[in-house]
């Protein structure tokens, strides 16, 4: 048995080795970059107009208006001083332009511009190299892109980005008790939901499964079907049967197969029988089968894994100090994550904190970690990890 620390040291200390390939900027949203990026070429490319209005050579209040310019328009007008041009947002500027005035401040009246108010230098003008300059860098390897990231890549004319692989995921749920949601069962079966809740919680971080199966509590299945699941993917995620049941075989069909244990049980509440293994370049994470115990040890072990392995710097879920709503004392006999709920800067925890229970943590947004025997007085700071 370790301790929550060490396994999680143990995960931080996989050597890894990252892939990458190009993903269109349609895709690529959550990837981490692959190599640094530098501009192509300065943005904006050209000083253009913040403005609907009139581009103003020379700082008057009355302007001779020679023509107009509209947003993409490449013709070049020139100005002279006293001169002025209708213009509109993101249209590019004449070169001799010292302000934009926007319209709501001036009038006309035929070729003449009247402005209410005096024009300041530089007004209104985007310039050219404002946002990025030609072969800076834009960012670094590892950077993980987010939306305004794919904007800022797209502004660049860049089609497709070089990122670190995500990896190939595998689900496999066991139990001889488990019924498909939607299917026939009868006494003592119950549906299975292990699976819906760790592929929700892939999707939740970018990632998604490529084959979910089910597997009957029986040694030869079990050890088969972890074959045919190891033949296709880079992590695989397994729940129930890693406990200490007749009828839990899941680690001795892992060795079987040629997984070699990084860490089994650990000193927690919920996932006390989480497993973790390696065959050279895959892992294997098995997750205790009660509900509430996979999910927990999703968010807390196995979502770092599948950041590091897509390349990100900064993994897992961040965790943040909230004042208890009200006293708790930790009597579980072990360090929990418990179920709970943060509101209004507060956090509470939950009722139903069983193994078991799932709806708790459904209702709940946080998993507070609450040391073995610790006891809070209400106000006491809680370090949660926010899980919706
Ligand atoms: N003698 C001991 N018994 C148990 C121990 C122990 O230390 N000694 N540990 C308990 C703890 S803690 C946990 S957690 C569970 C984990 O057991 P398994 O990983 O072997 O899980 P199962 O026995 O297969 O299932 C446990 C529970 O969860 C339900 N389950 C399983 N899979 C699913 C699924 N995909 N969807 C919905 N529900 C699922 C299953 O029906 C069981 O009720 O072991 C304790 N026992
Ligand atoms: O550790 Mo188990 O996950 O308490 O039920």
């Amino acid at each position: 048995m370790v301790s929550i620390e060490e396994a999680l040291r143990i995960i931080e200390d996989q050597k890894i080795d990252l892939e990458s390939e190009l993903k269109p900027l349609e895709e690529a949203l959550g990837y981490a970059l692959a190599t640094n990026t530098a501009a192509p070429f300065d943005v904006p490319e050209f000083d253009n107009s913040a403005m609907d209005g009139y581009a103003l050579c020379g700082l008057y209040q009355e302007y001779q208006l020679v023509g107009e310019v509209a947003a993409g328009d490449s013709n070049d007008i020139s100005l002279k001083d006293g001169e002025a041009v209708r213009i509109f947002t993101g249209a590019r500027v004449p070169k001799e332009a010292t302000a934009v005035m926007m319209q709501e401040k001036t009038s006309v009246k035929e070729n003449t511009l009247f402005l209410d108010e005096m024009p300041k230098a530089g007004q209104n003008i985007r310039k050219k190299g404002g946002q990025l300059i030609q072969g800076r860098e834009v960012f670094e390897q590892g950077h993980i892109l987010n939306p305004p990231s794919l904007a800022l890549m797209g502004s660049l004319g860049m089609e497709k980005l070089e990122v670190v692989s995500k990896p190939t995921i595998n689900i496999i749920s066991t139990g001889n008790e488990l019924v498909k949601p939607g299917q026939p069962k009868t006494e003592g079966q119950i549906y299975e939901s292990n699976s819906y809740a760790i592929s929700g919680a892939l999707q939740q971080f970018g990632f998604q499964h490529h084959k979910k199966t089910q597997i009957k509590d029986d040694f030869e299945a079990t050890k088969a079907g972890i074959k045919t699941a190891l033949d296709s993917c880079d992590v695989l995620i397994i729940s129930g049967g890693i406990s200490v049941g007749d009828y839990d075989f899941v680690k001795q069909s892992l060795e079987e197969n040629g997984v070699n244990e990084l860490f089994y049980k650990v000193f927690q509440k919920p996932g006390k029988p989480l497993y973790f293994g390696r065959k050279e370049n895959q892992f294997v994470f098995a997750l205790p089968g009660n509900p509430a115990s996979s999910l927990t040890c999703f968010y807390v072990y196995v979502l770092q894994l599948l950041q590091r392995l897509s390349g990100y710097e900064n993994v897992g879920l961040t965790t943040y100090q909230f004042p208890i709503k009200h006293a708790y004392k930790n009597t579980f006999g072990r360090p929990s994550f418990l179920k709970a709920a943060v509101i209004d800067g507060q956090v509470e925890v939950l009722d139903g904190q069983g193994s078991s229970m799932i709806q708790s943590m459904a209702k709940g947004n946080a998993l507070a970690f609450v040391d073995d025997g610790e006891a809070l007085n209400e106000g006491d700071l809680v370090r949660c990890k926010l899980i919706s």
